[in-house]
Order: C-alpha cells, then sequence, then structure tokens
C-alpha cells in the first residue's frame, strides 16, 4: 500500500503577531513505497515532526492531500479515518507514549485492542518484544522501563498490525549503539517485510538501512 502526500502544507498562527503565520511544512509532494524504507532528516525545528503526524492522519494540514492506499486520510470522517490509521499505519511517536496502567505486553497488544479483536495476537507480540531485545520484560509496568527500552517498546507496538506504512520519530532516541543497530535493522525488516517505512532521525547509522535520505530545512522536503 503506497502513502501519498500532495501539496501538503501546514501553516501555524503566530501568536505574537496576528494574522502572522508560520510555514512549518511548505507544499510537500511525497509518495512512500511498499518494501522501501526512507530517512528524513534536518535541523531540529525544520518541520520533520509537523509532517509525519499530517502522514499519520494526526495533524489536519492547512493544504494539500494525504491518500493511504488510494484513500484521501482528512477526506474521511473521523471515526473512518481511525479506522483505516489502526489497520494501515504504524506509528512511533516523539517521546514516550506508553501507558502506565498496563503492562509493557499489554501496551504493545493495544492496537489489537482498539481494532477489536476478540483474540489478541499474544504470541506475536511476544516475538515482537523479543525482536526488539525486550524478552523478559513483558510483564513489567513502563515506569520500570528505561528511556530506551520505551523506545523500543513503542517500536514492537507499531509493528503488531503489521502495517503497510511505518512512520517513526526519532525511534533510535536515547539508544546506545547496540541498540540503534538493533532498532535500524528491526525498521529495515519491516520495510523488507512489505511496510512503506519512513523513519525521521539524526541518527546517521541510519542511512546505511535506507533506500533514501531526504533532508528537510526550513519546511523544504529535498
Ligand atoms: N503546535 C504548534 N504551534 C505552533 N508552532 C508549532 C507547533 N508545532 C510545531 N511548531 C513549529 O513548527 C516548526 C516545525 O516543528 P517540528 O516539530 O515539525 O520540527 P522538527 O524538525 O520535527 O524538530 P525536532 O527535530 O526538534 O523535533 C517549528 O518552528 C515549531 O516551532
Amino acid at each position: 500500500m503506497t502513502i501519498r502526500a500532495r501539496a501538503l502544507t501546514k501553516d501555524y498562527p503566530r501568536s505574537s503577531r496576528s494574522g502572522a503565520v508560520l510555514t512549518a511544512v511548505a507544499p510537500t509532494d511525497l509518495d512512500l513505497d511498499p518494501g522501501s524504507l526512507t530517512v528524513v532528516t534536518g535541523r531540529s525545528g525544520s518541520g520533520k515532526s509537523t509532517l509525519l503526524m499530517m502522514l499519520a492522519g494526526l495533524l489536519t494540514p492547512t493544504a494539500g492531500t494525504v491518500e493511504v492506499g488510494g484513500q484521501d486520510l482528512y477526506a474521511l470522517a473521523e471515526g473512518e479515518r481511525s479506522r483505516l490509521r489502526n489497520e494501515s499505519i504504524g506509528l512511533v511517536p516523539q517521546g514516550h507514549a506508553a501507558l502506565r496502567s498496563l503492562t509493557v505486553l499489554e501496551n504493545v497488544l493495544l492496537p489489537a485492542v482498539i481494532h477489536g479483536d476478540a483474540e489478541p495476537p499474544v504470541a506475536r507480540a511476544l516475538t515482537l518484544l523479543d525482536d526488539v531485545g525486550l524478552t523478559g520484560l513483558a510483564e513489567e509496568r513502563p515506569q520500570e522501563l528505561s528511556g530506551g527500552e520505551l523506545r523500543r517498546l513503542a517500536l514492537a507496538r507499531a509493528l503488531l498490525m503489521g502495517p503497510a506504512v511505518l512512520l517513526a520519530d526519532e525511534p533510535t532516541a536515547g539508544l546506545d549503539s547496540e541498540n540503534v543497530e538493533l532498532a535500524l535493522t528491526f525498521l529495515r525488516q519491516a520495510a523488507d517485510d512489505g511496510s512503506a517505512v519512513l523513519v525521521v532521525t539524526h541518527e546517521a547509522e541510519a542511512d546505511r538501512v535506507a533506500d533514501r535520505v531526504l533532508t528537510m530545512d526550513g519546511g523544504r522536503l529535498s
């Protein structure tokens, strides 16, 4: 399934000056194809996370479109968009997004629960936890995990539903070199298994697993 952005744009109002806007993402065309891994790099504040959140269906663009498998994400009703997101888009958001009241395993299973699956895919979740090096931590609570372990939990969760599209915002932040390697291999494997993968990162090592590297500068992608 291809994800296709056309003239995708985000302006934010500048609170200090009435009527003034900050163009966080200038009109951008981007195709992410099945089986390919795209890295987006660029300075802090250049618009990378804004672009990723629009592609994820979580931030309404000022203009432009995002099509996932031919469906215009932002033309869908809220419920339909949520369903398409849940089924087709795996997201590793910036920062930590684990729910403290759930175990590590329950956090990884969350997309299946939201999807309403009668039998959560526990075996798959445990395999994914192994793949990201979290073997033995399934029954712990997120607050007992390190920052790097939480990043890897987010990776495992994003892959649970075998998403056609995987969007990862700084997935290697806070990881040591061994776990950077593990996370990048995991992302490459997701692409090799057929997902369209986008990784926003400052990690130079990521170039090694990328099919292409794009740079964001002042809201422009090149
Ligand atoms: N909700 C918001 N309201 C107003 N301005 C915002 C908002 N979110 C982001 N911005 C601005 O949009 C620009 C792009 O931000 P964005 O978070 O996309 O950058 P980034 O490249 O992901 O940065 P980083 O690498 O630091 O995460 C920045 O100038 C930021 O201040």
